[in-house]
């Protein structure tokens, strides 16, 4: 089934139509894919990211809209994604590149590999566990497990802490004031607990020293608090090891390590805005396996194909055999072309993502930079990759495989990292 045709292709090589007079398609400079039929890449690349994108506008709405409102929202978000599944599909056919089928099994297929990676995950995590002869469900140091050192509640406080920051560089308002309150009048028993007493408790548990208690009695001026948020950043306490985020400023400028009981500081000190890079040591072993396991899967798999006699390229002579315009070929269509793309990007991926798992617990960074950013970026990729010459193969390759390994490092590293420094010029 993956080895479908194209319309284009089709019409002319197919034997249904015997001697007799067979469809004309016109073909444009979009026709001329030069990958196997099945199922539409464009479709299913369309439909994986634009649910991804249409999750998280849900999501971020949880809390901002009311009930009513978000339920208006996701109708009118699964609409538009529909429209645009529609779209696309029709684009496909228009251009003679693919058959009905072949665009609703890209819709299957993106919505699926979404879905898929999610149920695994959510699996994993939640699913039961047969143990003894028996399911039952896993407990919280399988969790913990599961989660390789992440551990839940060092998150929620993480997110606490958080907001602590926020509270602390608030103007002198209600907000912060009731945070420090403690409740006037007679009462039996235990004094009743201050939101930040449990902050304290926790700051203290994490291991952080020198935190003078009463932050409305301290010299912290918002300036050191933002400072140190950005250079050590609050996402340490995702990690029970780095355990020191939090300083007592003695000064508004000084920034001195002495004030953090962590066990590795002078790594972290390097790093100017928390979004440390720790080198190529702290990559877990497991993802970049996975990475290199995956490459050796799919390159064995088309060197097999080769040995078998099955000719991997046998699309792309069809192509060349039927499209109108040899113009209308672009190289970066072939499926040899998809592959060496595609590990490039899982390998960078796998370099680059686990040192980027802290990005979520940091401060905010500012959108509309971090889109220009993007955006650009990818431009910029896109003419590069344009300008590697195709004179030699193996050069060619190589080049590609090694933009598409750099881009996930701009991607996840550089430019989150630019968005949070504009962010912190705003403040
Ligand atoms: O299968 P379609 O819809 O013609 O799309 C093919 C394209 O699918 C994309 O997913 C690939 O990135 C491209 O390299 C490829 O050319």
């Amino acid at each position: 089934m993956l080895m479908d045709h194209r319309p284009f292709w089709w019409v002319q090589e197919t034997t249904v139509y015997g001697k007799g007079l067979r469809p004309a398609l016109r073909q444009t400079p979009l026709t001329c894919e030069t990958g196997p039929g099945s199922p539409s890449g464009h479709v299913q690349g369309a439909s994986a990211l634009m649910y991804v994108v249409l999750q998280h506008v849900l999501r971020a709405s949880k809390g901002r809209l009311s009930d009513g409102r978000r339920r208006y929202l996701a109708m009118t978000l699964w609409m538009l994604y529909m429209i645009l599944m529609v779209l696309v599909g029709a684009s496909r056919l228009y251009t003679a590149t693919h058959f009905p089928h072949q665009t609703l099994l890209g819709l299957v297929a993106g919505d699926q590999s979404w879905h898929g990676h999610r149920g695994a995950t959510d699996a994993r995590i939640y699913g039961p566990v047969y143990d003894r002869g028996e399911w039952r469900k896993r407990t919280n140091k399988e969790v913990d497990q599961l989660l390789e050192g992440e551990n839940i509640v060092s998150f929620i406080k993480s997110i606490m802490l958080r907001w602590l920051g926020h509270v602390m560089i608030m103007e002198e308002g209600w907000l912060p004031k009731m945070m420090n309150a403690r409740m006037e009048g007679e009462r039996r028993g235990r004094p009743k607990k201050r939101w930040m007493d449990d902050i304290l408790r926790d700051v203290t548990s994490l291991g952080v020293r020198n935190w003078r208690t009463g932050w409305g009695q301290s010299e912290i001026s918002e300036n050191t608090v933002v400072k140190s948020f950005l250079k050590y950043g609050i996402s340490s306490a995702l990690v029970g090891s780095e355990d020191h985020f939090l300083y007592e400023s003695k000064d508004e400028d000084s920034c001195s390590d002495d004030d953090f009981n962590g066990s590795n500081q002078e790594e972290t000190s390097d790093y100017s805005d928390g979004s440390e890079f720790k080198g190529f040591w702290s990559i877990p072993p497991k993802m970049l396996l996975a990475s290199v396991v995956m490459i050796a899967v799919s390159f064995g798999a088309y060197w097999l194909q080769r040995l078998m006699g099955v000719d991997p390229q046998w699309s792309v002579r069809l192509a060349f055999k039927w499209c109108e315009r040899p113009e209308w070929i672009h190289v970066n269509t072939t499926p040899l072309f998809s592959l060496v793309r595609d590990c490039g990007s899982m390998f960078g991926i796998a370099l680059a993502a686990p040192n980027n798992t802290r990005v979520r617990s940091q401060p905010r960074h500012n959108v509309v930079i971090g889109m220009v950013c993007t955006l650009s970026l990818m431009l910029a990729f896109q003419m590069a990759a344009d300008a590697v010459p195709t004179s030699d193969v193996r050069l060619f390759y190589g080049c590609q495989f090694m933009l598409h390994a750099v881009k996930p490092f701009l991607l996840f590293l550089g430019i989150p990292r630019i968005a949070r420094l504009a962010k912190h010029k705003q403040h």
